[in-house]
């Protein structure tokens, strides 16, 4: 049996622009571009974990809005349940702890960067 894993993610927007961040180079998403989030502890709210992770990876205070989507996708390795939630930024400077790189694209241009696959129908409906 595969590992299933509950993940939530933040699709934090500015002007017409959503943050994205790239993952390190390892693991079977190295490299991969992602929403910022991470996995959901037992005990927490959906919005407790986007909070946590958010402050953990990029050094900022968000505030979590409305529920976007859940994507089931499976991997070679593991099966994610990926929510994800539109969320504003409130304070702080982006200070990324954790990627490679991070950005601010329009949907437009999120088609020339390589994101999971898990993805891809989060930005369908952005
Ligand atoms: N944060 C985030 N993770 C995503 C997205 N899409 C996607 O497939 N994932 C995957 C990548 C990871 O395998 C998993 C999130 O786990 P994570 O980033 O908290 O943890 P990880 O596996 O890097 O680290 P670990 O704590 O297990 O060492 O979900 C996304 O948009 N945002």
């Amino acid at each position: 049996m595969k590992k299933q894993i509950e993940v939530v993610a933040a699709v934090i927007k500015k002007d017409n622009k959503y943050f994205a961040a790239q993952r390190k180079d390892q693991g079977e998403l190295a490299r991969k571009w992602e929403f910022p989030g991470g996995k959901v502890e037992p005990g927490e709210t959906h919005q407790e974990a986007l909070a946590r992770e958010i402050k953990e990876e990029l050094n900022v205070e968000i505030k979590v809005t409305d529920f976007l989507t859940t994507v089931v996708h499976e991997y070679n390795s593991f099966i994610i349940t990926l929510h994800a939630y539109f969320a504003e930024y409130v304070s702080g400077e982006f200070k990324p702890n954790e990627h490679l790189d991070t950005k601010f694209l329009t949907k437009e241009e999120m088609a020339d960067y390589d994101f999971a696959a898990a993805d891809l129908p989060i930005i369908e409906k952005l």
